[in-house]
């Protein structure tokens, strides 16, 4: 296994021209932990170290997916991440702790596949959310319906996630019937992650693009209670159709989100509508001449979705203003750093004035 296979390419590689004049190789992080990480290089996988953050301003926090300038070491897994190569896509959500910091789960995702279980009620609020967080990434969003032998009413399920999802093809499988899963390999493409709540079937989705049983599904871990991976190398796992798939148990579960477009994109219908209220900051509630509120009214797009559209926008609000006094904080921190740098050294020179 080498860089090619976590897909590793001629634009990657003009891109990392200059890297190589300085003696450093390419490689792709598979896991992430503090200070260290597992990546795959051309030579195959490493264990290297982050170098500490000394010059940058920011700190070098890689993350799964990543792809970085690594320094190799002649001992072995002594190599040194230097750089991360510029992130093309991420997905990103606020800390799971309710802080405003973002934290990236993944980088440099093509395809987010959002799962959704058709064993279940549908629930739109959540496959929206989930959207809006896969459109914020910058990767193509995808719906891949699951568990097709357990719907009574397969049509019928199709058209309501289709309602709540345009823009985006959603696709129905069965794992237990083996249905669907040529048309989905053919939807995916570079680097993929699986998206949903527990036990909706991302494992076994992922088996199946697989090939192979590499990811312990649900039936598996209650039986041999080993956890949820079965491999080492588990995080970053290239598919046999070309292409990677990413797994990550931080990105199963998703939390709060902060979108911006994602939610454009996630309610592109009701944003193109707003384009016709008379008002441009119209906030689509009592306003008159509201084109939203006529289709509301017309029944061409469901109250549901306008009021999870405004809620979604209000908590993107709130996260926004909290991430800016949190940025307002920082900035205050180092000011008043600054300024007792600056006391000091006035000081020091009106010291050696008076000696
Ligand atoms: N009937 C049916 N069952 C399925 C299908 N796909 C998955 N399952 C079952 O659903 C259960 C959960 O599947 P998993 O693949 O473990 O779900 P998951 O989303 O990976 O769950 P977490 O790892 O907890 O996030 C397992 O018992 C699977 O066998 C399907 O297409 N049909
Ligand atoms: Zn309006």
């Amino acid at each position: 296994m080498t860089v090619a296979d976590f897909g590793w390419d001629t634009n990657l590689e003009k891109s990392f021209a200059g890297h190589r004049a300085h003696g450093l190789v390419p490689a792709r992080v598979v896991r992430a932990e503090r200070g260290h990480c597992d990546v795959v290089a051309e030579t195959g996988p490493v264990r290297a170290a982050a170098s500490p953050p000394s010059t940058a301003a920011e700190s070098l926090t890689p993350c799964t997916g990543d792809w970085v300038a690594l320094r190799p070491s002649t001992r072995i897994d002594a190599a040194t991440i230097v750089e991360i190569v510029p992130r093309r896509t991420a997905v990103v959500r606020a800390s799971a702790a309710g802080t405003s910091r973002g934290q990236v789960l993944a980088a440099n995702v093509d395809t987010v596949v959002v799962v959704v279980s058709l064993a279940d009620p549908i629930k739109p609020g959540r496959i929206e959310r989930i959207l809006a967080l896969a459109w914020e990434s910058g990767g193509t969003p995808v719906v891949v319906l699951t568990k097709a032998d357990r719907c009574a009413d397969v049509p019928q399920a199709l058209d309501e996630v289709s309602g709540v999802a345009p823009g985006v093809q959603v696709l129905v499988t069965s794992a237990t019937r083996g249905d669907g899963m040529d048309i989905v390999v053919g939807a995916l493409a570079g680097t993929v992650v699986l998206l949903g709540p527990s036990g909706v079937g991302k494992s076994t989705l992922g088996n199946c693009l697989l090939g192979e049983n590499r990811l312990a599904t649900g039936a598996a871990r209650s039986s041999d209670g080993k956890g949820r991976h079965t491999t080492a190398w588990r995080e970053l796992l290239p598919l046999p159709t070309g292409g990677v798939l990413l797994d990550t148990p931080g990105l199963r579960g998703v939390g709060v989100l902060r979108v911006d477009e994602g939610l454009d994109q996630t309610f592109s219908e009701i944003v193109e509508l707003a384009g016709d209220c008379r008002f441009t900051d119209c906030a689509h509630t009592v306003e008159p001449g509201c084109a939203v509120l006529t289709a509301v009214d017309s029944g061409e797009i469901p109250q549901r979705r306008l009021d999870s559209y405004r809620r979604l926008l209000r908590e993107n609000a709130y996260v926004a203003s909290r991430s800016d006094a949190r940025l307002r904080a920082e900035r205050e921190r180092h000011n008043k750093k600054e300024i007792a740098r600056m006391r000091r050294a006035i000081k020091q020179r009106s010291g050696n004035r008076h000696r």
